[in-house]
């Protein structure tokens, strides 16, 4: 199944703010550290409900692009607000539809390890950005993180696991320097007592708190030179 296939049937099946409230846990983070400024333009790789862009036009950006392969998650996206400021576009990650030095940031929350090449998605990131501008790239889905790797199962998407070091690697060989690596532990998902397991998701509490407060989201920032 394609990215569009597969996520056109998220959005209609209404995943796409379901992942809104999951992902808040720790995008809100992410978004946290952002250093945006009044009037930055900010793409958000794979934007989903658009959830992440919203956030920041509080924060006073001038411009949001939120781009994503799944028209009917652009689609939703653009009817959870309308704010004029931000758009939404259909488009994939292997082309970023973007002038050379044209954006002061780019934020992605679950998503880029969908990217068909990661490693020229790095590159069309390092393009678009200004110098100085920051690439704020989260995942949950990451080679330390074991309790993730079972989500290719459920997905007909291909996805990238790589571990940190190869996040950190790939970073540097697209031409960004990186600025800073961490992982984000969700502490806000509730976990049940020791006797509810094991749960149709989990088989073991000791799984579920390593998923989720040991490793939850791997952080990696990139900065263009
Ligand atoms: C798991 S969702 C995450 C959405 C949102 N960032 C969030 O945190 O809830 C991944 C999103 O990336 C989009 N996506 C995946 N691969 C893509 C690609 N190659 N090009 C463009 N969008 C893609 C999907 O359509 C989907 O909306």
């Amino acid at each position: 199944m394609s990215v569009r296939e597969e996520f056109d049937q998220w959005a209609t099946s209404g995943k796409d703010r379901g992942m809104e409230d999951r992902h808040w846990h720790t995008a809100k983070h992410v978004l946290a550290r952002m250093p945006v400024e009044a009037d930055d333009a900010v793409l958000d790789l794979g934007t989903g409900s658009g959830y992440a862009l919203r956030a920041l036009r509080e924060r006073g950006i001038g411009r949001g692009y939120g781009l994503d392969g799944a028209p009917e998650m652009a689609r939703n996206a653009r009817s959870y607000t309308d704010d004029d400021a931000v758009g939404f576009l259909v488009g994939d990650f292997d082309a970023l539809p973007f002038a050379d030095d044209s954006l002061d940031h780019v934020f992605s929350m679950e998503a880029f390890y969908y990217a068909a090449d990661p490693h020229n998605t790095l590159r069309e990131i390092r393009r678009v950005l200004k110098p100085g501008g920051t690439f704020y790239c989260a995942v949950n889905y990451y080679a330390e993180n074991e309790a993730s790797h079972a989500w290719q199962d459920n997905i007909s998407v291909e996805m990238t696991l790589w571990t940190r070091e190869e996040y950190r690697e790939a970073f540097r060989e697209a031409g960004l320097y990186v600025a800073e690596q961490d992982a984000i532990p969700d502490r806000e998902i509730e976990i049940p007592p020791e006797s509810a397991f094991p749960t149709d998701d989990w088989e073991s509490r000791e799984a579920m708190v390593d998923r989720y407060r040991t490793w939850g989201t791997l952080l990696t920032v990139g900065v263009a030179p």
